[in-house]
């Protein structure tokens, strides 16, 4: 049986708002938002692998603040699993720096605006419940167009405008 790797996502708050990261690669998940983080190294905390992420994609100085209950499958053998984050005093702001190309904070009214990666979409669904207390499911899918077999737009695809970075 292959061994799980673990990412760490990062719900970093900031005045009540969650901040989304938009992937810049690799290209099949290019352009699709995330919550910022990576992969823990061997013999790593996925504390102190949060701490590293946010340092070397965001620049800034975080700390971790509680488990988001769950864990979430990503392509084998990789799960993520998730922690709310806070920017320390003096920390910069954060900038796309590496693995992104764009990041917005988003309100609760906003947290379905961007189009997440598909496996994000629940963790994301737990963050919103944990930050604001409330269930914030997204929105529904649209059902297939067979007629034209044209795709239909997804209406989680509302990238413009608001973006930093
Ligand atoms: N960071 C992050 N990665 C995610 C999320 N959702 C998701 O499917 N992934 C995938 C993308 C990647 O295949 C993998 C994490 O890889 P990464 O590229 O962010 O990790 P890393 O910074 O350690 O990268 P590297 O050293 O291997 O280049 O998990 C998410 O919300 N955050």
């Amino acid at each position: 049986m292959t061994e799980l790797i673990v990412v760490v996502g990062a719900a970093v708050l900031s005045g009540g708002r969650l901040l989304a990261a938009r992937r810049s690669a690799p290209v099949e998940l290019a352009g699709r938002w995330e919550l910022p983080g990576g992969k823990v190294e061997p013999g790593e905390s996925p504390e102190r692998a949060l701490v590293r992420e946010l340092r070397e994609e965001l620049g800034v100085s975080a700390e971790v603040v509680r488990r988001v209950p769950g864990e979430y499958a990503l392509r084998a053998p990789y799960v993520l699993r998730v922690w709310t984050v806070r920017l320390l005093a003096g920390s910069s702001e954060p900038l796309a720096l590496q693995d992104h190309d764009a990041l917005r904070w988003l309100t609760a009214d906003e947290v379905w605006d961007v189009d997440w990666l598909d496996q994000d979409v629940p963790a994301v669904a737990e963050v919103a419940r944990v930050v604001w207390g409330e269930f914030s499911p997204p929105p529904p899918l649209p059902v297939p167009v067979t007629e034209s077999g044209a795709p239909p737009p997804n209406p989680r695809s509302s990238n413009a405008g608001g973006a930093i970075g």
